[in-house]
């Protein structure tokens, strides 16, 4: 028998994941297991409780939701023994798709029960003491993670591409002075994503050679193109194909600071603050239950 616990998001997907939360209790429960559910109002208040479960020493904080719930649970466990459950309940989920855990609550659960622990890298974003569990955009990706969150619900892992249009439109290249490891790089960008998982953006493969285990961040930079480049750049980035246009730049470093820009990054498909920001990789931070392959 294990010991979960499970938090769900009441703001998490369209209905908020309180319905999705019970029927993986319930599943839980039927297989025999141990299992506390965990509710709290605020962001913060579901972080406190999310410690208190740590603490107590639950084997598996389940977090039922989007990226948003990923990330309050996983800021809670990081360096600690508990492994973290995703059953995907969200908008985008992209960390669960990164991580190839089933969208589809039954095969999600079944991974709880019979999967492995992953160990699984975080990105330690200052000022702001956050841990970052997929990527930390920070050019027009942040613009369109920002426009995203003011769409209607329904519209779902869409809302991401659909946010998009308005923004290639108004396409504004910006002057960015990065810091990979301690070099400097100075270019003029319209996109500045620093990426611990491949996908963001409800399934776009930003950084399609990212691996969420190997101690180092991925860094995709596109430098400034035209609206027609632009549009190719977006078809090609559900499959990763983008990544060999020649306005397309890929890094890889462990620290990595950005500054330039007057606009807030987001992490994890919410605002984190405004830049500059630093972000260094925490290796293997935590464990995460993934399907047995
Ligand atoms: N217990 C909570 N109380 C208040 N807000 C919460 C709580 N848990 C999560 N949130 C916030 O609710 C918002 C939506 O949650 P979440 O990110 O899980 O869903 P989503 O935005 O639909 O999915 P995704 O991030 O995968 O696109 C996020 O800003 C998240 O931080």
């Amino acid at each position: 028998m294990t010991r979960y616990a499970v938090l769900h998001g009441p703001r998490s997907g369209r209905r908020g994941a309180g319905a999705v939360g019970a029927v993986v209790v319930a599943r839980l429960r039927a297989a025999g297991q141990q299992v506390t559910e965990i509710e709290a109002a605020t962001r913060e208040a579901a972080q406190t409780v999310c410690r208190r479960a740590v603490e107590e020493g639950v084997e598996t904080l389940v977090a039922v939701g989007g990226d948003g719930v990923v990330q309050i649970a996983a800021n809670a466990l990081a360096g600690s023994s508990t492994a973290l459950g995703i059953v995907p309940a969200g908008t985008g989920n992209d960390n669960a798709r990164s991580l190839d855990i089933p969208l589809k609550t039954d095969a999600a659960v079944q991974t709880l029960l019979t999967g492995v622990r992953r160990p699984v890298d975080l990105i330690h974003v200052s000022p702001y003491d956050l841990h970052v569990v997929g990527s930390v955009p920070c050019g027009l990706d942040a613009l369109i993670a920002s426009r995203a969150s003011t769409l209607p619900r329904w519209l779902g892992a869409q809302s991401y591409t659909v946010a998009t249009v308005p923004e290639i439109i108004r396409l504004r290249p910006m002057d960015y002075r990065l810091e990979l490891d301690g070099q400097v790089l100075e270019t003029r960008a319209l996109v500045v994503a620093v990426c611990n998982m491949p996908i963001y953006g409800g399934g776009m493969r930003i950084a399609p050679e990212a691996d969420p285990g190997d101690g180092l961040l991925d860094v995709i930079i596109i430098e400034a193109v035209g609206a027609a480049a632009a549009v190719q750049l977006l078809k090609g980035v559900f499959s990763g194909r983008h990544a060999e246009h020649p306005a397309v730049r890929i890094e890889r470093a462990a620290t990595v600071s950005v500054a330039g820009p007057q606009l807030t990054a987001y992490g994890d498909g919410d605002p984190i603050g405004p830049l500059p920001v630093d972000c260094t990789v925490v290796p293997a931070a935590l464990e995460v239950m993934v399907p047995l392959r």
